[in-house]
């Protein structure tokens, strides 16, 4: 199968080359998956519970290499560095993860929640340096002009849909290259689902997004390409149009008309 899309500007950014993702020796929980994703696009990883499509985010930002038993092998290049021989903090700082359910330091305050990769990664700033990283990165999310006046209130403070936005704030403050999102809507209600859609269309223009989401709805509003992962393996990958109008895989169709999910 052809696992990239063309464009005029192949200009990849990330590049998987044959990822396979095993928790134990007997079975892989995401096999020989190979995918170009070019940059400022946004790609949405659909497929059943189960299929693989947290995993395959997971090692994208080697995630998995916190557990010892998991084993991850293949390529995966990053504006074409492969990630399994930089740094892994390094790969977590330009690859930034944004979960399910937002997940803002408790005990920590909005102004710390967002410099809390600096301090992770031990970067050392000036006071100014700080309070424009806070700003700019509050600002992109679009909370700056919510929490400006209670940037010391702990970020548990906030709404859902705010500590969600709170969240890509700290993910964005440390300059990523591509944002990892695995269900960032799934824990919202409607209003807040829209502003986030609403923010990753924004955020495209500076940023690579992977999604992980179960909502096809959102796939088609949002991304530009789609795949498609069934049973650990890369079924389909192609434009979110081609895929929603004309899947080439019986699979894909069933799963988007809903004869099984
Ligand atoms: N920590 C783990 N240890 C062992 N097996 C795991 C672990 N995490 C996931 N798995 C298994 O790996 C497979 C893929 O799981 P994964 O969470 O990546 O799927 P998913 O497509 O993201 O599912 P969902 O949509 O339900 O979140 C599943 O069979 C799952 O049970």
């Amino acid at each position: 199968m052809e696992n990239t899309i063309n464009t005029n500007n192949d200009k990849y950014i990330l590049e998987l080359k044959n990822v396979s993702v095993a928790y134990t020796p007997e079975k892989k929980a995401v096999e020989d998956v190979c995918a170009n994703i070019r940059e400022n696009t946004v790609t949405a990883i659909m497929g059943p519970s189960g299929c693989g499509k947290s995993t395959l985010l997971r090692a994208i930002n080697r995630l998995h290499d916190l557990y010892p038993e998991i084993q991850t092998t293949g390529e995966i290049l990053l504006k074409g560095e492969d990630i399994f021989k930089m740094n892994p903090m390094k790969v977590r700082r330009l690859a930034g993860m944004v979960f399910q359910r937002p997940n803002p330091f408790p005990t920590m305050s909005i102004y710390d929640n967002v410099l809390a990769g600096y301090k992770l990664n031990n970067i050392k700033l000036s006071k100014s340096d700080r309070d424009e990283v806070v700003e700019n990165s509050l600002r992109s999310v679009a909370l700056w002009d919510e929490v400006k006046d209670s940037i010391s209130k702990k970020g548990t403070f906030l709404s859902g849909g705010q500590q969600q936005r709170l969240c890509i704030a700290r993910a964005i403050a440390l300059k990523p290259e591509v944002l990892l999102m695995d269900e960032p809507t799934s824990a919202l209600d409607p209003i807040s689902t829209n502003r986030i859609e609403d923010l990753i269309l924004e955020l495209k223009e500076h940023y690579t997004i992977v999604i992980v989401t179960h909502n096809m709805s959102q796939a088609a509003r949002i991304s530009d390409n789609s795949m498609f992962m069934y049973l650990g393996h890369l079924v389909e990958y192609d434009t979110t149009k081609q895929m929603f109008t004309k899947p080439k895989d019986k699979r894909t169709e069933d799963y988007l008309t809903g004869v099984f999910g």
